[in-house]
This record gives C-alpha cells, structure tokens and sequence, in this order.
C-alpha cells in the first residue's frame, strides 16, 4: 500500500496568517486586472520540445489577437531559440507600440547581460528578475541566509537599474521592472515584504501609473487552500510601503487545482495583475488559465479586456504550438462543455431556449437587454465563436426534450409534446440496443423514416402522389361523379402510391382530412379518424412552409382513452398539403404490414368505386393520370362494354380499349402527324403552325393560325372537314424525370356540324404522349379528329 494510514507523520499542513481584520472576504471581484501572458516563457519552459521560433511567432500574433498587452516573451539567456526569437520580433518591428514585451532573467550577472543584449532597441519592456526567498530554497538551493538573499536581489536589481538607464539612452527604451519573489507563498510574510522594500529602494525609480514597480508574488508551488492565498496578498499589500507605486502581481500554480479560485480570491485581497497561460500550461500541472479567469469575469457582465471570440482558434495554436490537448471538460473551451447528455438537463435547455427566445423578443420591443439566462449554461456559445449544434447530444440518458430539441434545431419541426413522446421511444430503442450515442444526422434519419419525410427514400407503403381538395360538388354533363360524391362538405379526389402500385381515391368530409380518411376507407378499408391535430408554419416568407402533427386511431374509439394512437408528419407548402401528408404519414405508422386490398375492377351499373379504380389501371398501366371528366367519359365506355360480360373487364382488355378510343399510341389513324413548326406571329399573341400530315393515306401540308398551337391546327384541318372544332378542355403533365421525361397531353375537342338539318354537337377526347410538350398536345388533338371527325381532301 503506497497511502499512507496516516499522512501527518509524512507532510505538514500550512500554517494560516493570523489576520483578525481580513478584508477580502466581503469585497467583490469587479475590477479587471493586468493581464500578462506567459504562455512563451513558462508554458514553454514545461514542454518536452520547447516552441520553434516559428511557434513563438504564430502564438505571440495569437496573444496580440486575443489582446494582450503584456506578454513574457522569453527566457532570453537559456536558449538560442529564445534570444533569436525576441530579437527577430524587434528587428522585424513585430512589436505593436502599446504592447509591452516581458523577459525573465535569474539573478546573476552574466545572464542579465545576456538578456539585455536580446533586448535592444526595444521599445516597451518589462525586466523580469527573480530570486526563491522560502526557507527550503534558501537552505537547499541557494545555502544562503536571509542577509545574503536580500544581498542577492539588491546586487543585482543594481545591475539591472544600470543597464535600464544605459539602454534608455542609448535606444530611448521604456523599462519597467518586475521582481518575484520565487516561492513566495511558502516564505515567511513579513521577509517577503522585508525583500521587497530593499529592492525597491535599490531600484529607486518606482513611481505611480507607469512607473509603477510590479512585485510579482508567485505561488510557485501550490501549497494551501485559496484563501490562505488571498491573506498573503492581503498582507502584502497593507505591509509594503507605497503601495500606490506598486503593481502587486499573481502567479498561481495550480498544485492543487485551485489556481482560478486562487487568483479571483487574491485579487479581492488587492492584487492588480495576473500572470498565467491561456488555457493553464505551465510547470506541473500548469500556471492558472487566463482564459478561464477572463470569461469568469465575463460572466458576471465584465467585459475583461480579453476577446475569446474564436475560441477554436486558441484551442487550435495551443494544440498546434504546445502539442498538448485542451481538455474536452476544460471550463469554456472543452469540446463537452457546452453539451448535454442527460434528458433532465436537455429538457431544462430546450425549455430554456424556447422562454428565452420570447423575453428576448419583448426585450427587444422595449429596448432593454437580451439578458442571457439559461439552464445549466452559463455562457452563451455563440459569444465564443461556437454554435448551439452541440449543445445537446443523445445517447441512452437522454429524453424526450433533448430529442425534440435536435428534431426542431435541424429540421424546422416543433412536435407536439405527446409525439415527443413516441419518437423518444424511437430513438431510445436504437441508442439502447446499438449501445452508442445517437448523432444528429442518426436522429433526424430516423425521424425522416418513421415518419417518412423527406423525399422519396423515405416514403412508406402509402405516399401522396397528387391531390385535389374542392369544396363545391363538381358537376359533370352526365352527372357521373353523384356516385361518389354528396353534395356539401370537402371533396379529395388524389393519387397515392400503394405499395407502389397507384390508386386514384376520392372521398368526401367535413374537412380535407377526413374526405382522405373517408376515401382510404373507402378503397382500402383503413379505417381510423384523427385525435390529435397540430400545424405551424416553418420559415418565413416566400420560403415558408406548412408543417402537420398528426394523430390517428381506430375509428369508433373515444378519443379521451387511452388508446392506441399513430403519429405522423407532413410538410408542404400549404396547409391543407401538410395536413393531408400528415395523415399518410401516421397511416403508414397505423398500417405496419398488414396486407391490404388489392386493386378490383368493378365496372357493373351500381359500383361504387369504378371510375377510380379503372383510373388507377390506366394509371398503372400507361402512367396516364387522367383528368376527372375523361376518367367519367372513359368509364363509360368500360361499363358499356362489360355490359355483356356482366361487368366483367380484365387489365389487358381495359388499357387496350383506352388506347383504341382515345388514339392513345395508336397507329394507324386516318390522320398522323409527319412533321411541324410552329412560330409566333405579329407580336406575339398569335401561333402560326406549318405541317405534314398524311390524311387518309395521301400526305398533304397544311398551314393555319390561331390563338394557340392547339387552335393553329385546328384552323389548319378546317379544309379538310365539315362544322366546326374548339377545345374544350386540355390539360397536361409530364411522366418520369430527368432526360427520360415525356408529356401526356388531355384534349377534348367539341365537334359541332349539321345533320339533316340540325345542329349537332359531340365531344371527342384525345390522348397522346411525347418527349416535346407541345408535340404531345398537337397529337392529342389529331387523334381526337381522327377518331371523330370524318375528313375528306377537297379536290
Ligand atoms: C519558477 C520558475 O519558473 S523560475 C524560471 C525557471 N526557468 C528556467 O530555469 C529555464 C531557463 N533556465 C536555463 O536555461 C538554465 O537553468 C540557466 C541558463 C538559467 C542556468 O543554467 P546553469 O548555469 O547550467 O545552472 P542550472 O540550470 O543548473 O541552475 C542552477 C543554478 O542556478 C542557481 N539559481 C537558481 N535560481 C536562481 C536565481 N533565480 N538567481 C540566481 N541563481 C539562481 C542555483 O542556485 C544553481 O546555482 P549553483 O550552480 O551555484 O548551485
Ligand atoms: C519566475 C517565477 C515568477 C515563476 O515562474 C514561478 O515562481 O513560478
């Protein structure tokens, strides 16, 4: 056993100041100190490979960045390195004029010299002698009394007082001077004032402001709690004399890990300045870290003349120039620091979040400050160059809001607290079982798929393909549609996908979401009404979208049960979109694999479904989606023709007979398109089309004008038939994607002439496909006259 059972036989605990009136206690840290950096002196002292001149620069160019105006640039007498580097920034005039360069030098003569030779022609620097003064140094190290200590540092503070006034004059450089008394915290208080007062006078210049003489008081080794610390520097600074031409300056070591604390409770007993390293590298286990105590201040809304704005950027140079990491829990830089793991500690966040946006927003209306305030962070990311992505983290301790929030962060979505619900079980299941965290892009994948947002590799068994909503009945000639249709409430009359297999529907509701509800009922006997409804737009402007919240059970059930229930999601960009996405969404959820109906043709008299269904055939079979008055004008023609086999009709038989009545692909007609143009004429408002047809067998070119393409044909084949044609209706829309696109083309043309002396009149409907939109259209046109309007060529 290495412990011992009892330490005190081994170590000695510090022996406190007796300070009956201490002061520090009740004062409050608001006072900036002066910061010196000594992150190119003792950071590189403690590195296996000191700093190249190369990492000295790109650090030093980092501390003037972050806006140091002290920085302890060398050691100048214990390397080449070190002396190159100071005299490559003065030479290279690298030193900005309010910047002053701090450089440390033991006390001995020879090395004195040494690091005033490195510093001329400097403009601001900081002498830095120092001297340990504790017991154990003086009997270890140095062998010497305390006369011959304070000997040490008079002698030689002499010799720097000399060579400061020479190299003013010779190069007018600015001097301060900076005395540490090495390992103050373990010498006697009163011999540590004692060396100081002598150096001071042996100094002779120090005076208020600038002049000012800065006794640095080092807690060269961390030996006691951080109180014990501020009573020492309280001491100090109520036993030295002029106090007002003396910097007092910290620097803490972190021994005990209570450097921070060290130094906030020192400076409250008076201290003016702090030496550390951002980020707290240095001897052993490091000086105290700047950039710790510099966002402590900011913090409590003292801006600390310090920017950590790019704070990757300084965890990057100090990994780049010390090669060692910055801890991922460090205070304010760890790459943790800003997240969360746990569900309690998100949920607090998200919440946070969401009641800080709105106090910010009546803040702002009053002109008052965006105060940050916010559950378990006490900085705002953002102040630091960092963004909130990383604030919350899934993994298996995680919640629902903590999930909720990521869904909202990456994809616009704010769900309804009872869903949260449900995709936490969702996520928590995958974290569980696959034992690992949950990333950002593994959750809103899995959103995406188990509420089948987000494109096509994402849609379930059932996807919305097209849809109408209308709210009047539509009335046809022959009133087919009374079959499905009642007369009031909300009509859906919509493609899915089912299976993959496309099924026209339609149904009817008080809304658009029950008229679908009804309609999937209708065709495929998924039975179930809405709970739950909830919608909220997702940007803004142009841009915004319509997002649904859907819940749907069983039909029949009481909706305040505690029944089983089935989530879904639908974006669009309009409501009524959304709404209905939404319901195929929690559809899917609903459905699992159980097996649904199949397609069956029912053309007899009183079907109900027919014209749907014999739309989703032609749908199926030739991609046609029809517009709603061929799918009535189509169906018929089935029901006539299944009237001998007693509303009977096969597939094959089905797609033949719409390709033969509509022209559709069709070959053989009397009437077939060769070739074309077609040109705007005078300005603009009118097509002129010039074409080779063949007309029952002989080819012919014809030429023609109108207010269209569809009308410059007609006009073009007006020789060539009796009456009149118009169109009546046209519609259009493309098949496939990418370069393989092609365009159907729906005409219904109205063929008007004589016979025997009365007017008569008849629609007649083509169809036609093809890669050019406007070739599809005139196609679909000749097949309508081909099929219906007998054509002659006048003599
Ligand atoms: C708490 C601190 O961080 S203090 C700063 C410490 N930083 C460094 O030491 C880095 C740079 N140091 C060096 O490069 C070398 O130590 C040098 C160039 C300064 C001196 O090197 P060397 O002459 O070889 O001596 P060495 O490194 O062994 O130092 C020990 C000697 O210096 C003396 N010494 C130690 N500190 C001081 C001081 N502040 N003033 C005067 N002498 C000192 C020791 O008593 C010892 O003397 P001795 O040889 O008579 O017994
Ligand atoms: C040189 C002195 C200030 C020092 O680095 C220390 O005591 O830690």
């Amino acid at each position: 056993m290495c412990m011992l059972a009892d330490p005190s036989i081994k170590y000695r605990p510090y022996t406190p100041l007796q300070l009956p009136d201490r002061q520090w206690p009740s004062k409050t840290l608001n006072k900036v100190p002066i910061w010196l950096s000594t992150d190119l002196r003792d950071g590189n002292q403690a590195l296996a490979n000191p700093m190249t001149i190369e990492q000295k620069n790109a650090f030093f160019d980092k501390l003037l960045a972050c806006g140091f105006k002290e920085i302890e640039i060398a050691y100048p007498a214990a390397s080449d390195t070190d002396f190159g580097f100071v005299r490559e920034l003065i030479e290279n005039k690298r030193i900005p004029d309010d910047v002053w360069i701090q450089v440390l030098t033991p006390a001995r003569e020879d090395l004195i010299r040494r690091t005033f030779a490195s510093i001329q022609g400097a403009k601001k620097v900081i002498i830095h002698m120092y001297n340990a003064t504790s017991p154990l140094f003086r009997t270890v190290v140095f062998n010497n009394t305390k006369e011959q200590t304070v000997d040490l540092a008079v002698k030689h503070t002499k010799v720097i007082r000399q060579l400061a006034d020479e190299y003013s004059a010779k190069y007018g450089t600015q001097f301060k001077y900076e005395y540490s008394p090495e390992t103050f915290t373990q010498t006697e208080p009163e011999f540590a004032v004692e060396i100081c007062e002598a150096v001071k006078q042996m100094w002779g210049k120090a005076g208020p402001g600038e002049d000012r003489i800065i006794f640095n008081l080092p807690a060269t080794v961390e030996i006691a709690p951080p109180n014990h610390y501020a009573d020492q520097i309280e001491y100090f600074g109520t036993h030295i004399t002029e106090r007002e031409k003396i910097v007092i300056s910290l620097h803490p070591h972190n021994d005990r890990g209570t450097a921070t604390a060290a130094a906030e409770l020192a400076c409250m007993a008076g201290a003016d300045r702090i030496e550390g390293c951002i980020f707290g590298n240095g001897e052993r286990t490091g000086n105290v870290d700047l950039v710790n105590l510099a966002l402590n201040l900011y913090t409590q809304g003292i801006h600390p003349k310090l920017d950590f704005s790019d704070i990757q950027a300084c965890i990057d140079i100090v990994n780049q120039c010390n090669d060692l990491p910055v801890h991922p829990r460090h205070p304010y830089a760890g790459e943790l620091v800003f997240t969360a793991f746990s569900g309690s500690h998100q949920d607090a966040i998200k919440k946070g979040f969401e009641v800080q946006a709105q106090r910010h927003a009546l803040a702002k209306a009053k002109g008052e400050p965006l105060i940050w305030e916010m559950p378990y962070l006490p900085i705002d990311p953002h102040d630091l160059g960092c963004n909130y992505e990383a604030v919350i983290r899934v993994n298996s301790q995680s919640g629902k809001g903590g999930i909720a929030y990521l869904v909202k962060t990456h994809l616009g979505l704010d769900m309804p607290r009872k869903m949260q619900v449900v995709f936490y079980q969702v996520i928590q299941e995958i974290s569980d079982r696959e034992a690992r965290e949950m990333t950002v892009t593994d959750i809103t994948a899995a959103f995406r798929s188990t509420y089948h947002v987000g494109g096509p590799n994402y849609d379930g068994r059932l996807s919305l393909r097209s849809f109408k909503v209308t709210e009047e009945h539509v009335a046809e000639p022959a009133d087919q549609l009374s079959e499905d249709l009642p007369a009031e409430g909300r009509y859906f009359d919509g493609t899915i996908s089912v299976d993959g297999v496309y099924r026209v529907i339609r149904g009817n509701g008080n809304g658009p979401l029950s008229a679908l509800l009804d309609a999937l009922r209708t065709y495929l006997s998924i039975d179930l009404t809405v709970r739950e409804y909830v919608e909220h737009t997702i940007g803004e402007g142009k841009e915004a979208k319509a997002a649904s919240y859907v819940e749907l059970i069983k039909a029949g059930q009481n909706h305040k049960e505690r029944t089983e229930g089935w989530w879904g999601v639908g974006i669009d960009t309009d409501i009524a979109g959304s709404g209905l996405r939404a319901v195929i969404s929690a559809v899917n959820n609903a459905i699992g694999d159980r097996q649904l109906p199949e397609l069956k043709l029912s053309v007899g008299l009183k079907s109900h479904s027919g014209q749907a269904d014999v739309a989703s055939v032609i749908l199926n079979a030739l991609l046609l989606d029809l517009p709603r008055r061929l799918q009535v004008h189509f169906f018929e023609i089935v029901q006539r023709t299944a009237q001998a086999t007693e509303g009977s009709i096969d597939y094959d038989t089905l797609t033949n007979l719409f390709k033969t009545t509509y022209g559709f692909t069709v070959q053989e007609l009397p009437l077939i398109l060769k070739s074309f143009t077609m040109e705007h004429v005078g300005s603009g408002e009118l097509r002129s089309v010039v074409g080779t047809f063949v007309i029952n067998g002989q080819t012919i070119k014809i030429s023609g004008e109108g207010n269209g393409s569809l009308s410059a044909v007609l006009n073009a084949l007006d020789p060539y038939f009796e009456g009149t044609l118009t169109v009546r209706e046209y519609s259009e829309h493309s098949i496939g994607v990418g370069s393989g696109v092609k365009a159907a083309s729906y005409v219904e043309l109205l063929y008007a002439r004589e016979e025997n002396g009365e007017l008569k009149r008849t629609g007649c409907w083509g169809v036609d496909i093809d890669e050019d939109i406007s070739v599809s259209g005139v196609k679909a046109v000749l097949n309508a006259v081909a099929l219906h309007v007998p054509l002659r060529i006048p003599k």
